[in-house]
């Protein structure tokens, strides 16, 4: 089993969510409004490890009128287990759970860092041997009570989801702008397909303006 997972990013024009010095503003204030909405509405919210070093993001309600308890569980795909002891996540705002991979494992749960993090009631998941093994993952958050779950990317997680087929919906915040750079992220990156056929199917399913931004929101059809 799987939690239902709606993957949110916003990007340019030219399909970029970030330069590559890491800027990232993109959403006006009403995207990230709704953007809120939604992290208020599901039980876990989604990143990769590259997302925390770069962002160092809260992942909780703060742009709108939110309780504590509305906010989701905080999830970091993070293999070497990478995450700074002074993230932002690993505060008390809301609970928070690290994905790490097997190999990295023994080593870290021997260390003061693995104390320091568990001392401040970070929770922990092994699986996979070099990366996180993200169909375990999924299973493992659903069984926890994770019944939806916000993937607020980074490009690469983004990649290894979609391909693995656990993407069941897109939302996407179109700012009208471009950035270009062969080397900023873009929505999807990782290995990427070899062809066209390949790619995975979506159905446009709503789309409108908000603000200055367009909204585009996809079912993922071939999982
Ligand atoms: N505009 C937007 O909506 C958003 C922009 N961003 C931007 O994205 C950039 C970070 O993206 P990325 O560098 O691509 O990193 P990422 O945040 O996708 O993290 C990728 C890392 O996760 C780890 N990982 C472990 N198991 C994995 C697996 N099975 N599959 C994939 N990754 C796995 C690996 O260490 C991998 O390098 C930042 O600059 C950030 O600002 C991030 C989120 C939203
Ligand atoms: N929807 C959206 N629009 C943007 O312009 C963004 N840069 C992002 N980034 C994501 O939001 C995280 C920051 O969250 P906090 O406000 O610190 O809680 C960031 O890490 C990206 O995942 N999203």
């Amino acid at each position: 089993m799987k939690p239902y997972v709606i993957l949110n990013a916003a990007m340019t024009l030219d399909g970029k969510i970030a330069t590559k010095t890491g800027s990232s503003n993109i959403s006006g204030e009403k995207d990230l409004k709704r953007v809120h909405e939604l992290r208020r509405e599901v039980d876990g919210i989604m990143v990769g490890i590259n997302t925390v070093i770069a962002d160092n993001p809260r992942l909780t309600v703060h742009k709108i009128d939110a309780n504590p308890e509305d906010n989701p569980v905080r999830v970091v795909v993070d293999s070497k287990c990478r995450t700074p002891i002074a993230a932002r996540i690993t505060n008390k705002d809301a609970k928070t759970i690290i994905a790490g991979a097997n190999d990295y494992k023994l080593e870290f749960i021997v260390s003061d860092r693995y104390a320091n993090f568990t001392k401040r009631g970070i929770d922990f998941f092994f699986s996979g041997d070099k990366r996180v093994d993200l169909k375990d993952l999924m299973n493992y958050l659903y069984e926890s009570g994770i019944k939806t779950l916000m993937l607020e990317g980074g490009s690469t997680l983004n990649f290894s989801m979609i391909k693995e087929g656990l993407i069941d919906e897109i939302r996407i915040c179109v700012a009208p702008f471009v950035v270009g750079g062969k080397d900023s992220h873009t929505l999807f990156d990782g290995e990427g397909f070899d062809t066209m056929d390949e790619g995975v199917r979506l159905e446009l399913f709503d789309s409108f303006k908000l603000g200055d931004d367009l909204i585009l929101q996809y079912k993922v059809l071939n999982k």
